[in-house]
C-alpha cells in the first residue's frame, strides 16, 4: 500500500459531450506524500488546470481514480463526500476568488473553518495560518480589497491552511505578481506546506519555481491537440 496524502492514477478528462466531446487530459499519473511538492508542468492547453479542478473535487475525472491519504476521492461515478472536502485546499490565480468581498479576511476563514471542519472557535487556527502563510496579523482585520496583490495571496495560502488540509493545490499561484512579491509568496508557501506537512501540488509555467519543488510532472497534451 502507498504512503502517498494525494494518488492520482491514471487519471484522464474530456470537455464537452457527445459529438463535441474533446479530451482535456491525458492519462496522468502521480503520487504526492506528506511535505512534498509534486510541480505540474506542460504546454498551455495540456490541461493542467483540469488536473487541478479534479484534485480539488470540482470535477470527476474520465478515467481513473484520485486517492487522499490512502482513501478514494473521486471517480468517474462520484465527486468527494462532502464531510471530507476539507482535505483538500487550493490556491489559485486570484485570491479575491477566495473571499467574500465584503467581509474581512478573518471572518471568511472563520466561515470556512466552521463550515469544513465544523469548529466554531477558529482564533488559534487563524493566528497559526497567518503566521504560517507569512501574513501579518493585523491584514486579517482588512477585505481584499484593501490588500495589495502579494498580501491578498498569502491570506488565500492562510485560508487554505486553517482547515489544515492533508493536500494544498496552487495553480499558477503567483502568475498574477510582479517578481519580487511573486518570489515572497513562494517562499511561504513551501515553507508551510514543509512545516504542516502538507503535500503541495503546483500547477506552474516557472522553471525556476518547478525546480523548488520535490518532483516534476510534465503532462502532455492529448493526441488530438498536437
Ligand atoms: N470549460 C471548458 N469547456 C471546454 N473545454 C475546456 C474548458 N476548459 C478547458 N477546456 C479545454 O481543455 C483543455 C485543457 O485546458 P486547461 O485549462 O486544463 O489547460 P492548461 O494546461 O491549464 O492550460 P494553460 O497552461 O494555458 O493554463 C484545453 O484544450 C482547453 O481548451
Amino acid at each position: 500500500m502507498s504512503d502517498a496524502e494525494l494518488t492520482v492514477a491514471q487519471v484522464s478528462a474530456v470537455h464537452g459531450r457527445g459529438g463535441r466531446a474533446r479530451q482535456a487530459l491525458a492519462p496522468t499519473t502521480l503520487e504526492i506524500r506528506a511535505g512534498e511538492s509534486v510541480a505540474v508542468v506542460g504546454p498551455s492547453g495540456a490541461g493542467k488546470s483540469t488536473l487541478a479542478d479534479i484534485v480539488l473535487g470540482l470535477r470527476p475525472p474520465a478515467s481513473g481514480e484520485v486517492r487522499v491519504s490512502g482513501t478514494a476521492w473521486c471517480t468517474p461515478g462520484s465527486l468527494p463526500d462532502r464531510r471530507r472536502r476539507r482535505l483538500v485546499q487550493g490556491v489559485s490565480q486570484d485570491p479575491t476568488a477566495s473571499f467574500v468581498p465584503r467581509w474581512t479576511i478573518r471572518r471568511s476563514i472563520e466561515q470556512a473553518v466552521r463550515r469544513l471542519t465544523g469548529e466554531t472557535d477558529a482564533a488559534d487556527r487563524i493566528r497559526q495560518a497567518a503566521e504560517l502563510a507569512h501574513l501579518s496579523p493585523e491584514l486579517l482585520d482588512r477585505r481584499t480589497t484593501a490588500l495589495s496583490g502579494g498580501q491578498a495571496q498569502r491570506a488565500a495560502i492562510a485560508r487554505a491552511l486553517a482547515v489544515r488540509p492533508a493536500v494544498l493545490v496552487a495553480d499558477e499561484p503567483t502568475s498574477a505578481l510582479d517578481p519580487a512579491t511573486a518570489r515572497s509568496v513562494c517562499a511561504a508557501l513551501f515553507a508551510s506546506a514543509a512545516e504542516t506537512g502538507t503535500a503541495l501540488l503546483l500547477v506552474t509555467h516557472d522553471p525556476e519555481l518547478a525546480a523548488r519543488c520535490t518532483r516534476t510532472v510534465r503532462i502532455v497534451a492529448p493526441a488530438q491537440h498536437r
